[in-house]
């Protein structure tokens, strides 16, 4: 086995993407020269051929960078940008209450109430539905399809992608099995991609929606997006959400692990949150810029396991191929990067303004960076305040010999399945959540 990078690269290239060529960035340098400073030229995405069974058209991350996919970009900026933050907080509060309640009563499951609390938070911020049944329905057939995507998404799998033609084969001539999987998954798309939006908008049209704060709400009739952006379009945007649920539920199946490994680290974080905060009254967003130690502990375990490292490839005008990776990894912006060391990004006390940002890495580059990141960072930091710093003592589980249960890690940027002991902090502490 060849330890050599570019030689293990060429060959995957060799094995599984039959000759197509693939650079792989994996420092920032190369990256800020060719995926920033080139973007105009390196933001195309990679269709393949698959995605027509699969019936991907609607995907707003997949889109070519056209003027159709400029138009989404804008819309979604201006719907989840920084400054809109504020408005979807009450529905990610009253989701995080439930779901903290879920933690106590039953902490073994965190796994589950970690999906089905970012689930339902999703499902109500893009349709304004409350109804748990519905969300969760819905739910079920988005992990469907995201399940479907991921495993024909992998290059290799299927011969469709290197010889077009055979989407065109149907399933009844001999051998032409295959297709069937991948056109019930596409059905899935479908649907999920313009029933649930219908449904939505038909209550909102009658004005009969059940929340004020929903992205289809925005798209109402009278609003500035709905003159200029046909329903089917906005649909696309709405559902762009559905896989980013289970992005950040990584996320947070990391960072509910870090303080299992660092709980000096933990116990200066609840330090900080006690002194900033009290233990009268549960966190509030106007409080992070007070917590510097808190913030960095939330920027080092999003980035010490990058959920996406290879990100989306991009794909350049000019007969090239770009992806990345490792970029997290890169020692000469970020040294010492798999010990666990909040410290790294504060300086006089302060977070270091100087560094670069590990977001950087995270959440992609160039115009195609991650629109969704603000939403993600709120999401990210409730979730870290509310739960790890403040209403918690997490350690390792233990066997059924009282011995603690090592954490495994997986190549793919998902922690093994681990148990943890969630305890509140103290009875005050679990009465601030009822
Ligand atoms: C921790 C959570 C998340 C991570 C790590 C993440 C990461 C990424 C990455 C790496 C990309 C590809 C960027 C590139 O091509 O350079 C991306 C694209 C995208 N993300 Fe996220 N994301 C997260 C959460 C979200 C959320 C919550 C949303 C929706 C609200 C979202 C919506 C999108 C969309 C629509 C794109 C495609 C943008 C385009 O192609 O123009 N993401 N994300």
């Amino acid at each position: 086995m060849p330890w050599d990078p570019w030689i293990v690269y060429n060959d995957w290239a060799k094995k599984y993407i039959l000759g197509q060529s693939v650079v792989n960035l994996n420092s920032v340098k190369s990256i800020m020269n060719i995926l920033e400073k080139k973007a105009v030229n390196t933001s195309e995405r990679l269709w393949m051929p698959v995605f027509y069974l699969l019936k991907l058209d609607w995907s707003f991350p997949f889109m070519n960078y056209t003027p159709f996919w400029k138009a989404h970009r804008k819309h979604f900026h201006q719907h989840l940008g920084p400054m809109q933050m504020e408005i979807y907080r009450p529905i990610i509060k009253d989701q995080m209450l439930k779901y903290l309640q879920a933690l106590v009563k039953n902490p073994h499951d965190f796994r589950l109430q970690t999906r089905s609390w970012l689930g339902l938070t999703f499902m109500r911020l893009s349709y304004g539905i409350d109804d748990a049944q519905w969300n969760k329905n819905l739910i079920v057939k988005a992990q469907a399809m995201n399940q479907g995507f991921s495993e024909a998404a992998i290059a290799g799998r299927y011969l469709v992608n290197p010889i077009p033609l055979l989407r065109h084969v149907p399933t009844w001539v001999p051998g032409a099995g295959w297709r069937k999987p991948l056109e019930m998954v596409g059905e899935l798309s479908r649907e999920v991609s313009r029933v649930p939006f219908k449904q939505a908008k038909e209550q909102v049209d009658r004005g009969k929606v059940n929340e004020d704060i929903s992205l289809v709400r925005h798209l109402g009739p009278g609003s500035h997006i709905y003159e200029g952006f046909p329903p089917a379009r906005a649909s696309h945007l709405v559902v762009s959400l559905h896989p980013t649920t289970w992005r950040l539920a990584r996320v947070s199946y990391w960072s509910l692990s870090t303080p299992t490994l660092a709980t000096q680290v933990m116990a200066k974080a609840q330090n900080e949150m006690d002194t900033v905060i009290g233990t009268d009254q549960l966190p509030q967003p106007e409080d992070y810029k007070h917590l510097p130690f808190v913030q960095a502990v939330v920027k080092e375990s999003t980035c010490w396991h990058t959920v996406g490292p290879f990100a989306l490839p991009h794909v350049s005008k000019k007969d090239e191929s770009l992806a990345n990776r490792a970029v997290m990894h890169d020692l000469e912006c970020f040294p010492d990067l798999m010990s666990f060391k909040p410290e790294r990004y504060l300086k006089d006390g302060k977070l270091n303004k100087e560094l670069l940002d590990p977001e950087f890495g995270i959440f992609g580059y160039g115009c195609r960076m991650c629109p969704g990141r603000f939403l993600a960072k709120d999401i990210i930091l409730v979730h870290f305040t509310m739960c790890m710093s403040f209403l918690f003592n997490i350690k390792p589980g233990r066997d059924e010999h009282g011995k603690k249960i090592p954490l495994e890690y997986k190549l793919l940027s998902t922690p093994a399945p681990y148990q943890v002991e969630v305890c509140p902090r103290s009875a005050k502490h679990a009465a601030l959540i009822g």
